[in-house]
């Protein structure tokens, strides 16, 4: 009989064209692949300079995401050079090679890890590949995405494979229910303490358990997508009922006799019940807290009853020099309370959590508040399709009341590649995914939390607990 395999080696097998060497390479063919404005322009020049073309154009698509513009009123110039010959050279790259583009303008722009499922353009058993970290998100969806290189985009673009060396295998099973306030951006940041920044380099993680099954689909995404703050290059989780609701009548999903016989194909993608993995890890959801970071590090983060550590209680010493410096870029003192820490800015965007399901969250905590008169707070949703829905829901008209600033979707202020870029020695509760040094702009600081916990930060103008608003 043959051996008991993990969903992750389901997606390899199932994808492998052939084994190269015994070190564990593969040629692995993948499905799909998202194209952005930023990593793609050397890909395409390598293979314009070859004469090379797209191998398979319909399985890419392409979206305009980390550098534009998200002031309220959309015109599709750039307001800088460099990001204009970006989004310039990738529309005369997709005209070129046939891709489908969604530009500035297009109604189904946005970051491409909100648009790619939006649109069903990811489907279960799918081994995705895109030049970003992030793709780990489709895990969500029962597919295994994950980040690659610019000279691999251009071994993609026209082979339709890549060189993979396979991964190790991490399962975390998540058990009890989430209390309220509590959210999935919790499990995954509790989670990334745990295990540490590089706690799953090498591994691909399953998450499974009666936690995850009682997520939707959304909050699922939350935790594929962080899984790469752990160094994991792959997230998966088994894809249910509730994926195949989500996908189903998605423009891009298969339809009729075609879409029930994907089912129940897909009902197959799961780990088979004696399947080993090489790290087990187990997570108690009722036990966990809202989690904020302190530190330049996702893993840096403790609940918002905690405290800011003390270096000094740190006996390696390379380790306490790392907290120390941590502590200084952040501005804070050892064992200061994290709540009261005062804020100046509150993003609510990214990849991350900016989905509609996360607006809703928001709404619901500053509905008849008003921001706190010293903070800068504005929502970037994740794609125009989320934003259009908060619209007709009455979600913007709640944000904008309570004084946040509602904008055109993007990156944004997640990485502060278009303007939307933060000062020196500002402080910003974010609800996105990376607080390293400079993320949000030269100096400034960021704490990272779920969606609902950065709208009560605006609120109560400092870090708080959602909970005691
Ligand atoms: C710009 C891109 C290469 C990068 C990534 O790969 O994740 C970005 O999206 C990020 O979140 O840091
Ligand atoms: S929203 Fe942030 S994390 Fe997501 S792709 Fe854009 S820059 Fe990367």
């Amino acid at each position: 009989m043959s051996r008991a395999k993990t969903l992750y080696d389901k997606h390899i097998d199932s994808h492998t064209v052939c084994t190269l060497d015994d070190a564990g390479h593969v040629l692995l063919y993948i499905d799909r692949q998202v194209l952005n404005e930023y990593t793609s322009p050397q890909a395409f020049s390598g293979l314009r300079e070859a004469t090379r073309p797209v191998w398979r154009p319909a399985t890419a698509l392409a979206v305009v995401d980390h550098v534009n513009p998200t002031a309220p009123n959309r015109v599709a110039a750039m307001p800088d050079a460099g990001g204009a010959r970006q989004v310039a050279y990738l529309a005369e790259n997709c005209r070129d090679f046939a891709i489908e583009l969604f530009d500035v303008l297009d109604k189904r722009q946005g970051i491409e890890h909100v648009v790619a499922p939006e649109q069903g353009f990811i489907l279960p058993g799918m081994v995705v590949a895109a030049g970003d970290s992030h793709t780990t998100t489709y895990g969500a969806l029962g597919a295994f995405g994950f980040g690659i290189g610019t000279s691999e985009i251009e071994h993609l673009l026209a082979s339709q494979t890549l060189v993979y060396k396979r991964l190790k295998s991490m399962r975390v099973t998540v058990t009890g229910e989430l209390g309220p306030g509590v959210a999935s951006k919790d499990i995954i940041m509790a989670l990334i303490e745990r295990i540490g920044a590089a706690g799953a380099t090498g591994y691909a993680i399953e998450f499974c358990g009666p936690g995850i099954d009682a997520l939707s689909v959304e909050a699922r995404m939350t935790i594929c997508n962080m899984a790469v703050e752990a160094g994991a290059r792959g997230a998966f989780m088994a894809p249910d009922d509730k994926v195949f609701a989500y996908l189903r009548d998605k423009p891009r999903a298969p339809r009729g006799a075609l879409w029930e016989q994907a089912v129940a194909r897909w009902r197959h993608l799961r780990s088979d019940p004696e399947a080993q993995f090489d790290r087990e890890v187990r997570i108690d959801a009722s036990q966990l807290q809202p989690m904020v970071t302190w530190g330049t590090s996702p893993d840096q983060a403790a609940p918002i009853d905690g405290c800011v550590p003390d270096p000094l209680q740190q006996p390696d010493l390379i380790l306490r020099r790392d907290l120390q410096r941590a502590l200084a870029y952040m501005g804070l003192e050892p064992g200061q309370p994290l709540k009261g820490v005062p804020i100046d800015h509150a993003f609510i965007g990214s990849c991350t959590n900016a989905r509609i399901e996360d607006l809703r969250q928001v709404a619901e905590v500053v509905r008849q508040r008003k921001v706190a008169s010293h903070v800068r707070a504005m929502i970037v949703p994740g794609s125009t399709a989320v934003r259009d829905q908060a619209e007709a829901e009455g979600l913007a008209q709640i944000f904008r009341d309570a004084g946040f600033e509602w904008r055109q979707s993007g990156c944004s202020m997640c990485l502060a590649m278009n303007d939307d870029v933060l000062q020196t020695g500002n402080r910003c509760a974010s609800s996105t995914n990376r607080n390293f040094e400079g993320r949000q702009g030269a100096g400034a600081r960021t704490h990272l939390m779920s969606p609902a916990m950065v709208a009560a930060a605006a609120i109560a103008g400092h870090l708080t607990d959602l909970r005691s608003l």
